[in-house]
């Protein structure tokens, strides 16, 4: 076993069997256009938080293959031929890479990522883009659905010890930051990106102490300007609560304060209730409540409904796997692909109409009224239309009923897509995080609250331009003029 940092491989067999066939074919330095999108929306929400291009463009940076991947690959059964594994030695992404910046309200079938390489880079990069991008920007719209049940509240993600795995649990720790939470209990999360860590204590801390309030004190003496207890290890209300109040005066007599009380079992509407009222009547009006247990945003929003007097929410299982929708199904097509020193739009075509792809190379606008300022839809537009761009009237029409449009002027056309690698090169300079938490937070302003409601949100559009639209009805006509012939 060995460390296996290099990512190269971090791809499924078939794209590499592609491009071998593609090799052999002599095509493989055809141009190829891809899009990468996903068809429907996580957990009923309105909107997700697109998440994954740091990761991505890290990935894309060190692409190579090295002495071991080679020696894999020399070992598989297809036998591929030594001169490709040559080649493969030679690989640099030398394409341009377009992609969402991460905390944008993206919605369906709005391309997230659009490669134009070699048909064989862009076979590579097919599943560790989509394995990037469908993971974080899940974890992220999940985090803004909590986040938004919470109110201002303090969110703290506390989800690794239940992650799928150590990159799942930092990179989805970054993605419930990208969204609005304010900490993370992940150390090495908090080291690399830059999050605020924080952190209570466990059970075990009490289970090692002949009694509670022992346990508080040692703890409040070693750690006397960081400290939250936790106070159900026993009986919340008759030993934990008191406890944690006779820690707190000794703290005051040392000058310092109890941070807060942790509650993290039974029912934490009244516990929190009595607990809140019993630290008030000892004059801790400033010490907060944090509570944890398997929360989630409906457990918290039923929280609130009944009056909990809880601070701090500090959120990990639910949220760290998606729970409720463990997987974004976002996917990766060609739309173009160079014939004869042209490039011409490809389509996948499918029985069910949603599946039917959207052929050709598109720009993804969101329009934006200018006298409202409030976004009124997604618009995916052909490369060379230009109209657009000039804000000149639009019609707008849902793809899959396209009875239903109307004509949108005064609006400004805002592009989604931002040039990231150009011709192999990085382009594109990474906002911090926190940059990126508050242009998520102004991308949330765009939309009419009808759009970011949790349970059952208004549909935000994302229709065809014309012309795009038409393409799209020619090469399907012209498939089923190809099945008849
Ligand atoms: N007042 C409440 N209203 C709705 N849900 C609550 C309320 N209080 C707690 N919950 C949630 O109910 C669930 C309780 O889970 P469970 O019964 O497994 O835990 P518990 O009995 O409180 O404690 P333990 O973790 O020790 O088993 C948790 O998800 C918790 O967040
Ligand atoms: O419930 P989650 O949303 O996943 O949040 C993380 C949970 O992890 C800890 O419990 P655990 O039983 O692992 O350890 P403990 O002994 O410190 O309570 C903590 O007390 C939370 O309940
Ligand atoms: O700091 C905490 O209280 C914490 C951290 C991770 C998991 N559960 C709780």
């Amino acid at each position: 076993m060995h460390e296996g940092r290099n990512l190269t491989l971090h791809t499924d067999k078939y794209e590499i069997n592609m491009m071998y066939a593609h090799w052999v074919q002599g095509t493989w330095k055809e141009k190829a256009v891809f899009e990468a999108y996903f068809r429907k929306l996580p957990f009923g929400n309105g909107f997700a938080v697109a998440a994954g291009l740091e990761r991505i463009v890290e990935y894309i940076r060190t692409l190579r293959f090295g002495d071991e991947e080679i020696a894999f690959l020399r070992e598989q059964p297809e036998n591929y031929k030594e001169e490709f594994l040559e080649e493969l030695r030679r690989f640099r992404f030398t394409g341009d890479l377009y992609i969402v910046p991460e905390g944008t309200l993206v919605f369906p079938n709005e391309p997230l990522i659009r490669v134009e390489a070699t048909v064989f880079e862009g076979m590579l990069i097919e599943t560790a883009m989509l394995n990037f991008m469908n993971f974080q920007t899940l974890i992220a719209t999940k985090a803004a659905r909590v986040k938004q049940a919470a109110e201002g509240d303090t969110l703290l993600e506390f989800g690794t010890r239940r992650a799928q795995e150590a990159d799942a649990a930092i990179w989805g720790s970054r993605a419930a930051y990208i969204a609005g939470f304010h900490a993370t209990s992940n150390m090495r999360a908090g080291m690399l990106f830059g999050i605020p860590v924080s952190g209570t204590h466990a059970h075990s801390w009490v289970q090692g102490h002949d009694s509670e309030e022992d346990a508080f004190r040692e703890y409040a003496e070693a750690l006397p300007d960081q400290v939250t207890l936790l106070v159900d290890t026993y009986d919340t209300l008759r030993t934990g609560v008191p406890n944690a109040i006779r820690t707190a005066k000794m703290l005051q007599e040392r000058g310092k304060r109890l941070n807060a009380i942790r509650l993290d079992s039974g029912d934490l509407a009244y516990l929190s209730i009595r607990a809140r009222a019993m630290l008030d009547e000892a004059g801790l009006h400033d010490v907060k409540i944090v509570a944890s247990n398997d929360l989630d945003e409906n457990i918290i929003f039923s929280l609130k409904a009944q009056g909990a007097k809880i601070d701090v929410w500090g959120v990990g299982t639910q949220l760290i796997t998606a729970a409720d929708q463990p997987a974004l199904g976002g996917v990766y097509k060609l739309v173009a692909r160079e014939k004869d020193g042209r490039m011409e739009p490809v389509i996948k075509i499918s029985g069910n109409p949603e599946k039917v792809s959207n052929p050709g190379i598109k720009e993804v606008y969101r329009i934006i009224n200018r006298k409202t300022g409030k976004a009124e839809s997604g618009y995916l537009a052909l490369q060379e239309e230009e109209d657009v761009r000039r804000g000149e009237r639009i019609r707008i029409f849902d793809p899959i009923h396209p009875y239903i449009s109307k004509y949108i002027k005064d609006f400004e056309a805002v592009p989604l897509l931002k040039p990231v690698f150009v011709k192999g090169e990085l382009v594109y300079s990474l906002p911090s995080l926190t940059e990126i938490q508050q242009y998520h937070e102004q991308q949330l302003k765009l939309f009419w609250p009808e759009y970011l409601r949790r349970l059952n949100p208004e549909v935000f559009r994302v229709t065809l331009s014309q012309k795009a639209w038409q393409l799209k009805a020619d090469l399907i006509h012209q498939h089923q003029a190809e099945d008849q012939a």
